[in-house]
């Protein structure tokens, strides 16, 4: 039998519109059967929800993340990308399947109290997640109650082979410990993540695989081609992390004589399936491809200030067509999984992007990146709005709270006020996973205690691996400040808007 409920009392944001009027939900079996004007007709089966002196809207979307490192918060407050990815292994290595499930429901959870019902996170990769520790950690979404993509990241090519002359100009006994190639591993890679995708036994409209190829950079031709083989059999998603740091433009432009996105258009894996996380370093004839193809970006500029990777151009993108998400990336680069300080840092960021206000993002759209952009990227076409059609995925803020005293105008206020203090409910598939503020799911004082003892085991398991995490740190920093070519000074990278201007790079490393 149907299971019906009428939301009634509620004010519904209209983003584009900048307005808030009061409006009635009906919802049938957790999907929205009709908005409508306050005394909208229900059933008298009907459970009567009281949202009034609420302000509703849709779940958000964070299109970026890893929850393979939520335990990693506030770890490092100076670090770049290079270095993270130098360290991260040898730091935060040697999980085991409970601190891998752990990882992945604190993340959840914590993005369900921040107003997120959807998450695209980039998850362990195998073989170093087997495929029940993979399911196991869509079971953390249905648990924690949100919907998610979960893709793992996917290389054949170690870090230290993915910038050009890096290991080369190490001391020989370091190179003897970074040297960590897999280059034999393209076949079982590929071999593991199509047996991954072929026992999922999750509900996709909940829980779904992607494929992540992690850096294009990492992957050699055969995994990329492999990849996408995977992802149009299964008919699912791929996401890459493209431009995030000049120093991958360069190693691109060293390795393929083009751009990573030019590299990836031609081995043919660009289409409406495909997004880029970041996208920093994206230049016209990039971001070209990426709208002409369907693909989508996921801006993540909370995280791109964190390591100082760069200002990503979001008003060209839009400009040109690119579908655009945005995300807060993994708590190791971002810290929390917030996604109203992931919306106002994208606002802010691009009003420091360029003089012109007028091409300042206004909170419609970031509003409507961080709801209908992610559901698209996503490839969740049934979350992302409010209307007639769509899984009832909604959030309630508290009116009662000083970020909406007054409601002046209730898009800016989501973007540039709201900080995930006002969440009260949050409702999926029309049921509440968050209320009265509370995850329902969840002992936060077990979660926590789960949490602290599971930092000290990683801690100890990786403890032998620490000194050499910090030489390789330094060596890795070292060597990106010896790369001089011009104009592509890694010096200037971090402080100044960053688009790739001039095609002539090189990647000439010079002494220090
Ligand atoms: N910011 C960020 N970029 C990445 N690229 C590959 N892995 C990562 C990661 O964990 N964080």
């Amino acid at each position: 039998m149907s299971s019906f409920s009428i939301i009634r009392g509620g004010r519904l944001l209209d983003a584009a519109g900048r307005t808030a009027p009061f409006k009635d939900i009906l919802v049938k079996d957790g999907a929205i059967l009709e908005v409508g004007e306050p005394g909208l007709a229900a059933p008298p089966e009907a459970e009567v929800v009281d949202a009034s002196r609420h302000l509703m809207h849709p779940g958000l979307v964070n299109s970026h993340t890893h929850g393979s490192g939520a335990l990693t918060r506030g770890y490092l407050d100076r670090w770049n990308l290079e270095m993270l990815l130098m360290a991260a292994p040898r730091r935060f290595g040697n999980q085991s399947a409970e601190i891998k499930y752990l990882n992945t429901y604190l993340g959840a959870v914590e993005m369900a109290l921040k107003g997120c019902t959807v998450a695209y996170d980039l998850t362990f990769g195998v073989p170093v997640a087997t495929t029940e520790e993979l399911i196991a950690m869509g079971q953390a979404y249905r648990d924690a109650g949100i919907r998610a993509v979960m893709a793992p990241m996917l290389s054949d090519i170690s870090f230290y082979r993915a910038i050009p002359g890096l290991v080369e100009s190490l001391p020989a006994e370091l190179q003897r410990l970074s040297v960590i190639d897999a280059a034999d591993a393209t076949d079982e890679v590929l071999r593991l993540m199509g047996e991954a995708l072929a026992a999922w036994p999750h509900d996709r409209d909940h829980v779904k695989l992607g494929v992540a190829p992690t850096i294009p950079t990492h992957c050699s031709d055969a995994l990329m081609r492999g990849s996408d083989r995977l992802v149009r059999d299964y008919d699912t998603v791929m996401q890459s992390h493209v431009g995030e740091s000049k120093v991958q433009v360069l190693a691109a432009k060293e390795f393929w004589g083009k751009s990573m996105v030019a590299h990836i258009d031609e081995l043919g894996l660009i289409g409406p399936h495909f997004s880029v996380a970041h996208g920093v370093w994206l230049d016209d004839d990039d971001m070209r491809r990426l709208a002409d193809r369907g693909a989508s970006v996921s801006h993540n500029a909370g995280s791109n200030m964190r390591l100082g990777a760069g200002i990503a151009d979001s008003r060209r993108m839009l400009e040109l067509g690119v579908n655009l998400g945005i995300g807060t990336d993994g708590a190791t680069s971002s810290d929390n999984q917030n996604m109203y300080e992931a919306m106002r840092a994208a606002q802010q960021v691009s009003c420091v992007r360029q003089p012109d206000h007028r091409l300042w993002l206004s909170a419609p759209e970031v509003i409507a990146a961080a709801t209908t952009g992610g559901a698209r990227l996503t490839g969740f076409g049934h979350v992302g709005s409010i209307e007639p059609g769509k899984r009832a995925d909604i959030v309630f803020l508290t009116l009662d709270h000083p970020n909406w005293m007054p409601v002046n105008d209730p898009s800016n206020q989501l973007v540039l006020v709201e900080d995930a203090t006002a969440v009260r409910h949050v409702m999926v598939d029309g049921r509440f996973i968050v209320r009265d503020g509370r995850h329902l799911a969840s002992d936060m004082a077990a979660l926590a205690g789960k949490a602290e003892a599971a930092r000290e085991t990683i801690a100890s398991l990786n403890q032998a691996d620490m000194a050499v995490a910090e030489r390789l740190e330094e060596a890795v920093t070292s060597f990106c400040r010896s790369l001089s070519a011009k104009p592509y000074s890694v010096e200037r990278y971090a402080a100044f808007p960053c688009r790739c201007e001039t095609p002539e790079a090189g990647f000439a490393a010079t002494p220090a």
